[in-house]
């Protein structure tokens, strides 16, 4: 393909107008050639400054528009089936925000109509799994080099979270990035998950139950603890430790610089995710964009997309009685090898 790969954002939200951006600005071989939010101030703003980008209010114009070839899905959890089943139905390669679905259910039937298809189309936007960091901890691991890995300890801070934040959804929004994480890194499904939870934060708003300690078991008898904190009120924290047989390795504490003056030395603390994550948004995009263009998806499946889901989903029920919950995987179809 020699022309640029036409793409529609669908939701031009926080993420959506920084996809926009990427893709206008830092990403070569793309452009945006349709843009839907159903607040259209909010897409117009996003494509300020940009020539011949369809702005529509509704997901299924914009996905029809003759200069469409592919679709990139930032709108809120419960529009991404819609929009996913829409872009299969035509054909058209798509890289969907996590969570692929707003449950484990819907999750299921993305994947269902993909495999139907015969070919995968969607990737998920996983993206630590493009973070140098978590890279280089991959590799590692793969290498053999610490031996068998038994524990990995989790760090997920945010500084507030959304108004629409739930109980649930610090483990299906937040905690979902280590559920594949985890997955990716172990190489193994996750079989079961226990939650329990310290007293609430005053800093959290009434009712929430931040923070939370979230503790999965994999199918080789791995263990993954997650502390999750999304309105720990001072910084955006991401951090991983992975413990082996024959030594560890620590991820996310120690990136920023160290200014040391007047008798202090200080480091600066990320805010946010778009800012911590920005080179790892970049490479998944480009990756996806580069790969689209040659015809094949190699990115976080659907089927990783479901799997995050139904992890969550047992975790949710955790969350609900404090017992170990099992997780209880379907099928998988041949098309996710
Ligand atoms: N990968 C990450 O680190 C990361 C970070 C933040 C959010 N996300 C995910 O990205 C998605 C968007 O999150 P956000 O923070 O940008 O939310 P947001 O609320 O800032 O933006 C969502 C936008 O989608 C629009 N919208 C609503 N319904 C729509 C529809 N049917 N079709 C098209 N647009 C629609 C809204 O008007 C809004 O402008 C969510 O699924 C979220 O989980 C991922
Ligand atoms: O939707 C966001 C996003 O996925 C971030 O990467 C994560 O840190 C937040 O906790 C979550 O709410």
């Amino acid at each position: 393909m020699s022309e640029p790969l036409g793409v529609a954002v669908l939701g031009a939200g926080h993420m959506g107008a920084d996809h926009v951006r990427r893709l206008a600005r830092s990403v070569a071989g793309a452009r945006v050639a349709a843009v839907a939010d159903p607040d259209r101030a909010r897409a117009q703003a996003a494509v300020a400054g940009l020539d011949g980008v369809r702005v529509h209010a509704d997901a299924h114009a914009a996905i029809a528009e003759p200069g469409v070839q592919a679709v990139l899905v930032a709108s809120p959890d419960h529009a991404h089936e819609e929009a996913l089943l829409a872009a299969l139905a035509r054909g058209l390669p798509v890289l969907c925000e996590k969570p692929l679905a707003a449950d484990a259910e819907a999750a299921l039937r993305v994947v269902e109509a993909e495999a139907r298809g015969g070919r995968r189309l969607i990737q998920v936007g996983f993206m630590r799994r493009y973070d140098a960091e978590y890279r280089r901890l991959k590799a590692l691991l793969d290498s053999g080099g610490l031996g068998r890995p038994l524990m990995l300890h989790c760090r997920h801070r945010n500084v507030s979270s959304p108004p629409h934040f739930t109980s649930a959804m610090l483990i299906s929004s937040s905690v979902s990035h280590e559920i594949d994480a985890a997955r990716w890194l172990l190489g193994q499904e996750i079989t079961a998950v226990t939650v329990a939870r310290p007293r609430p934060s005053s800093g959290a708003p009434a009712g929430l139950l931040d923070p939370q300690l979230v503790l999965f078991e994999t199918e080789d008898g791995a263990l993954v603890d997650v502390e999750i904190f999304v309105n720990c009120g001072f910084g955006y924290e991401v951090a991983c430790e992975a413990v082996c047989e024959n030594g560890s390795a620590r991820i996310g504490d120690e990136a920023a610089m160290v200014v040391r003056s007047a008798g202090r030395a200080q480091q600066e603390i990320t805010q946010d995710y778009v800012v911590r994550f920005a080179d790892a948004y970049d490479r998944e995009v480009r990756e996806w964009v580069t790969g689209t263009r040659a015809g094949h998806v190699t990115g976080p499946s659907a089927w990783d997309g479901y799997a995050a889901a139904a992890v969550a989903e047992a975790g949710a029920r955790a969350l609900g009685d404090g017992a170990r919950v099992t997780v209880n995987l379907a099928e998988r179809p041949a098309l996710y090898g």
